[in-house]
C-alpha cells in the first residue's frame, strides 16, 4: 500500500525554504544599505578608491539578487551571498577597512554561515576563511594585502572569532535537532491521524480523502477506479465465543492479508468495526471482482488462530466501480448495497454476481 510522502516534513522544508529567502532578500538589502552608508563615509573621508570597492560589492549582491530573480535558483542566491560576503570580509582585513577595524566585521560571518549552510559547508567555510585570515595576518608584505595588525589585536581577534563560531556551531546544532525532534513529531502526529491504530492501515478519515483524490483525478482524466467493500462474516460470534482480543487477532491478520494482496497504488482501510474498504485506482469493476473474489477465496482458505484456536473467518464484499456511479456517496452507497445482497445471498461471497468456487477465485461476470 503506498502512503504519501510525509507532508509534515514537506511542511517543515517549505516554511524553512520561504524563511531563508526573507532572510536572503533583508539582509542582501541590509547589505547594500550598509555599504552604501560606509562607503559614503570612505569617500567624504577621502578613501575613494576603499569607498569604490565597497561599492562594487553593492554591484555583486545586487547581481545575485537579479540572477535568483530570473532563475529563482535558492541554492545558487546562498551559495553566491556567501562567496561575495567572504570576499568581502577578506577584502577588509587585506585592506584594513577603516583605521584598521576592517577584521571586525568578520564577526558577522559565523552566524551568517551556519544558518545558511549545513554545520558541515559551515565549519569547512569558516576554516578557509581561518586560513585566508592567519595568511593575510602572518603575510603583510603579500600583494593586495594593505594591512598590519599587532600581535595582540591577531589573538584576541582570533580567541574571539573561535568562542563566537563554537557557539554558533552549539546553537546551529541544538536549533538542528529541536527542529527535528519537531518534524519526527508531527510526522507521528500526522501518520497516526490517518492511521487505524488496531491494524495499521489507513483509517476512514484518510480514505475519504483518498477517495476525493481519485474522484477528482477520475474528472479530470477519465481515470476509472474501484472500491471493495468488504465485511468480516458473523464476527460477533467469533467476540462471543472467543473473545474480544481474538476479534482483534483476527482483525490483524486479516488487514495483514489485505496488506499482502493489494497493488502499491491500492489503499485499503478499516472503515469501521470489522468492515474494510479497498480502493482500486486505474481497475475495472470486472478486475475489482477478481481481486474481491481473491480475497475471499484467500481468507476462506486462511486458518486465523488465536491461542491454538482455530477461528472460522469468512468475508463477504461489496464492489462497484465509479463508471457506474455519478458521485462517490452514490459509489459508497452501491458498494454498500452490494455487499448486503452479499450478505443476504448467504454471506462469504462477493456481489454483484459473481460465481462461488471453493477451489480458486473465479470470477462470473462484472457489471
Ligand atoms: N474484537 C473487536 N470487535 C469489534 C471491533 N469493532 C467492532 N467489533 C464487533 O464486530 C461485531 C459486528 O457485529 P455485527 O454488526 O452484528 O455483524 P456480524 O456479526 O459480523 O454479522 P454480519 O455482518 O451480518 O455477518 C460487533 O460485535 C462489534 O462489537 C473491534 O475493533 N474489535
Amino acid at each position: 500500500m503506498s502512503q504519501p510522502a510525509s507532508s509534515g516534513q514537506r511542511a517543515a522544508g517549505e516554511r524553512e525554504d520561504a524563511q531563508v529567502a526573507r532572510l536572503l532578500t533583508w539582509l542582501s538589502a541590509t547589505a547594500i544599505g550598509f555599504l552604501i552608508g560606509i562607503g559614503a563615509k570612505a569617500w567624504f573621508a577621502g578613501h575613494t578608491t576603499h569607498a569604490w570597492v565597497l561599492w562594487c560589492f553593492i554591484g555583486l549582491i545586487g547581481l545575485n539578487m537579479l540572477n535568483f530573480a530570473r532563475t529563482g535558483n535558492r541554492v545558487r542566491q546562498k551559495g553566491g551571498l556567501i562567496v561575495i560576503v567572504g570576499l568581502l570580509f577578506t577584502y577588509l582585513i587585506a585592506s584594513g577597512g577603516e583605521s584598521n577595524t576592517g577584521p571586525l566585521w568578520f564577526y558577522v560571518f559565523p552566524p551568517l554561515l551556519f544558518y545558511l549552510t549545513d554545520l558541515k559547508t559551515g565549519t569547512a567555510v569558516l576554516l578557509f576563511c581561518y586560513l585566508v585570515a592567519v595568511v593575510v595576518f602572518q603575510f603583510p608584505d603579500l600583494p593586495l594585502v594593505a594591512a598590519e595588525y599587532t600581535t595582540d589585536f591577531k589573538i584576541r581577534f582570533f580567541a574571539t572569532l573561535t568562542f563566537e563560531s563554537i557557539f554558533c556551531f552549539v546553537l546551529e546544532a541544538g536549533r538542528l535537532k529541536a527542529r527535528n525532534e519537531l518534524v519526527a513529531l508531527a510526522e507521528a502526529h500526522e501518520h497516526a491521524a490517518r492511521t487505524d491504530e488496531l491494524t495499521g492501515l489507513s483509517n476512514r478519515r484518510d480514505m475519504h480523502n483518498r477517495l476525493a483524490t481519485e474522484f477528482s483525478r477520475y474528472q479530470r482524466s477519465g481515470h476509472h477506479f474501484s472500491i471493495a467493500l468488504i465485511d468480516l462474516d458473523l464476527f460477533k460470534n467469533i467476540n462471543d465465543r472467543f473473545g474480544h482480543d481474538a476479534g482483534d487477532e483476527v482483525l490483524r491478520e486479516f488487514a495483514a492479508l489485505v496488506k499482502t494482496l493489494i497493488r502499491q497504488t491500492d489503499v485499503a482501510a478499516r472503515w469501521g468495526g470489522e468492515e474494510f474498504l479497498v480502493l482500486l485506482p486505474d481497475t475495472s469493476v470486472l478486475q475489482a471482482l477478481a481481486f474481491a473474489e481473491r480475497l475471499r477465496f484467500e481468507v476462506a482458505g486462511k486458518t486465523f488462530g488465536f491461542r491454538s484456536e482455530a477461528l472460522p473467518v469468512t468475508i463477504s464484499a461489496g464492489v462497484c466501480s465509479i463508471a457506474k456511479a455519478g458521485s462517490l456517496d452514490d459509489l459508497l452507497k452501491q458498494a454498500d448495497v452490494n455487499l448486503y445482497s452479499a450478505k443476504e445471498s448467504g454471506r462469504n461471497r462477493v456481489a454483484p454476481r459473481v460465481r462461488r468456487q471453493e477451489t480458486g477465485p473465479t470470477v462470473a461476470s462484472g457489471r
